[in-house]
């Protein structure tokens, strides 16, 4: 499809859906369901995954009342404008204004400068009726930093950008299809007017008198939306690198290549340790992160449980959750399709394996929803506030309670002697926990070597990203034990999900060996025995790996995948695809008479010269 067929197709879709959605009519979890088979982007991801929540979260009472009808019925769309082209991550440093006029009791939406042009925001382009737009507030001449307000962006009888609105779709991106479904969109505000009580005024407020009154809660609460969607991300993580692991693992099984003995068939690749070192890791993070996102959604029904009785004391560690474990399950997600594609050797390369397409809609997930690196960041903070507190009498909870056992985790040598320890629960996750800790304290100890905290922070970057990661890790290891510690059905399944739980752990010793070793978690020696450890659980996991993806239960359909079919008839169909293809409906080209043949007569020529 063009582009213009592209976007119009998934518009025919994205109605086709709320019309089942009401007809039939879907729970919301159905209707989550029905937005992964539909598998595109379009405006009803940020209609109902931010703009309603965002009202939601940060309206009053009555603001509420009043849009949230409209919304929940689709009477007007939305989306969520908080980029500019000048600014992302930093969110205070966002340069468009809503000046108040007590005049006309109004704010005055205006864009200064070409950088505070909003630049992203999907579903603002061509589709959104409406939107919520992050702006300076100004009163009486004084800037009280980045707030949320509620704004008509087009005409509701003809669409057509009101009066005092430049907006447009801000042009291809990454990918053939994927993304490009999606109208990310531009806007500026030349002195746009809108009336007072569309500043969304839950947390802060502004008077009809221009009295500006500020937030009795934290005002980190606006940025609530982004941890709902940040939340649901890591479950999304789950689903894509399921769908890689299936398409590989299955094709895996497919491909055969050397090994023939005297004219025998050939082994399958999967056979392969390199295969399967590079396979089974990914097939067990799309379980890690099933349970990891399960965990997750938990946690955030708690933290908003808790907001909602004005306890803001998990706050911080929600975000911090979000954050990184956003950052660490997108990154691993997307360098796993990438890897599954390598892991389909050549054919992986075509379109009709299902995998660049899935890449291309995957990868802005790094980046969507904050920036992973930027994200990382947060969680350092927060670790480096804990590790600070340690002594303080004040016992840190959660996620960082292993901080409060500091005093052992920094000097507790491993006991693991033998391959078959690194199947104790216990060792493992203590061997994660010393690292996370230890890298966390040096980063500190380095930290408190500088005068100026902020400069030693910045001089300390990479570290503080490393020592984040590690801390992720250890959340989603340690959250997979948990899960086997609860009830599995069925003997069989419960050793399964063992022997992926081990292997995921176990690989990130083989991979982040360099941060085990330099912290004295772990020995060579013991280093090796993971190794070996980890060779005979992919000999274990080998026999039902196929049985493991089928578990995960996509459809053909859903994959889109010839090399990941469920008959593993592969062959057969990859010429029926090349078959389809536009450039196969003649057999000498469009072009020949044009190029190719006159190449060739010059050629001819000039040999008989
Ligand atoms: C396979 C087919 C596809 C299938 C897909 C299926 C489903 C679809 C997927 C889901 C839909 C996704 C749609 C994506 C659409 C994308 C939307 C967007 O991208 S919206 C824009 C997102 N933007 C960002 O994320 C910006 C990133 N930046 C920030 O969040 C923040 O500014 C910051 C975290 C970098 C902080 O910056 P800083 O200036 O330092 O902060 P402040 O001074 O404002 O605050 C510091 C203080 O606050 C704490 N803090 C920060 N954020 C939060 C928070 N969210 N909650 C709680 N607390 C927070 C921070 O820790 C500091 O605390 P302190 O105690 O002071 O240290
Ligand atoms: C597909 C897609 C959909 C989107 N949808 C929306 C939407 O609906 N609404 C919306 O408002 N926005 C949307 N965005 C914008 C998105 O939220 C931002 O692009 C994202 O937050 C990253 O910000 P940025 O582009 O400013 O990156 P930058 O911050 O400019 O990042 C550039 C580089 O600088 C590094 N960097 C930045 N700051 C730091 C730091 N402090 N320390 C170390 N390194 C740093 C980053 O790691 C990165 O490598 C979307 C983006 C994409 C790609």
């Amino acid at each position: 499809m063009t582009r213009k067929e592209l976007f119009k197709n998934t518009l025919r879709k994205s109605v086709h859906a709320w019309k089942l959605i009401n007809e039939l009519p879907l729970s919301d979890d159905e209707s989550l369901m029905l937005r992964h088979f539909m598998d595109q982007p379009g405006f009803l991801d940020l209609h109902w995954r931010m703009f309603v929540p965002a009202i939601k979260g940060q309206g009053t009472e009555e603001q509420k009342q009043k849009w949230l009808p409209l919304a929940n019925k689709m009477q007007i769309i939305g989306c969520y404008a908080q980029t500019e082209l000048g600014h992302g991550s930093n969110v205070q440093g966002l340069e468009t204004t809503a000046t108040f006029d007590p005049q006309t009791d109004q704010f005055i939406l205006h864009s200064p400068t070409q950088t505070s042009s909003k630049w992203w925001p999907g579903g603002l382009g061509k589709v959104s009726t409406h939107a919520v737009i992050y702006a300076r507030l100004i009163t009486d001449g004084k800037d009280h930093g980045v707030h949320g307000f509620i704004v008509q962006l087009r005409n509701m009888d003809d669409h057509s950008p009101l009066p005092g609105i430049t907006i447009g779709d801000i042009g291809v991106k990454f990918g053939n299809g994927a993304y490009n479904s999606m109208d990310n969109g531009f806007l500026m505000f030349d002195k746009f007017c809108i009336p007072r009580d569309q500043m969304l005024m839950r947390l802060s407020k502004v008077t009809r008198e221009g009295k500006y009154v500020p937030s009795d809660v934290p005002r980190q609460l606006m940025y609530g939306t982004m941890v709902s969607v940040r939340q649901t991300i890591v479950s999304n993580a789950s689903i894509a690198m399921a769908r890689a692991v299936c398409i590989a693992t299955r094709y895996s099984a497919v491909r055969r290549q050397f090994g023939s003995q005297n004219g025998g068939i050939e082994t399958q690749v999967i056979d392969y340790k390199t295969q399967q070192n590079r396979l089974f890791p990914l097939l067990a993070s799309a379980y890690a992160f099933r349970f990891v996102g399960e965990w997750l959604k938990w946690l955030y029904t708690d933290v908003t449980q808790r907001l909602e009785a004005s306890d803001f004391a998990t706050l911080p560690e929600a975000h911090a959750c979000t954050a990184g474990l956003k950052s660490m399950t997108t990154s691993a997600t997307s360098d796993g399709i990438e890897e599954c594609r390598k892991l389909c050797g050549g054919h992986g390369y075509l379109w009709c394996s299902g995998l660049p397409e899935l890449f291309a809609v995957y990868v802005p997930a790094c980046t969507y929803e904050g920036d992973n690196v930027v994200l990382q960041l947060q969680v350092a903070r927060f670790l480096m506030k804990t590790v600070s507190q340690l002594g303080s009498g004040k016992a840190p909870a959660g996620t960082t309670a292993y901080m409060g056992r500091a005093k052992h985790l920094l000097q507790c040598r491993s006991s693991i002697r033998k391959a078959e320890d690194w199947l104790n629960p216990a060792m493992v996750l203590e061997t994660f926990e010393a690292r996370a800790l230890r890298m966390a304290v040096s980063c500190a100890n380095n930290l408190s070597k500088f005068e100026n905290q902020e400069q030693g922070f910045s001089e300390l970057l990479a570290d503080l990203v490393e020592a984040a990661i590690a801390h992720c890790q250890l959340i989603v290891v340690s959250k997979f034990i948990v899960k086997l510690e609860g009830e599995i059905k069925g003997k069989g399944v419960k050793n399964q999900l063992k022997n992926l739980c081990y292997i995921y752990a176990l690989h990130l010793i083989h991979k982040h060996l360099g941060d085990f070793l330099s912290t004295n978690s772990i020995t060579s020696e013991q280093a090796s025995l993971a190794n070996h450890q980890l060779r005979s659980l992919y000999t274990q996991v080998r026999p039902n790996a196929v049985a493991l993806v089928d578990a995960f239960d996509y459809t053909d359909h859903y994959l889109g995948s010839v090399l990941g079919r469920y008959d593993g008839n592969v062959y057969p169909k990859l010429f029926e695809e090349a078959l389809k293809d536009p450039l196969n409906d003649t057999v000498v080209p469009d072009g020949y008479h044009e190029y190719i043949r006159p190449l060739i007569k010059q050629h001819l020529r000039s040999a008989r010269l």
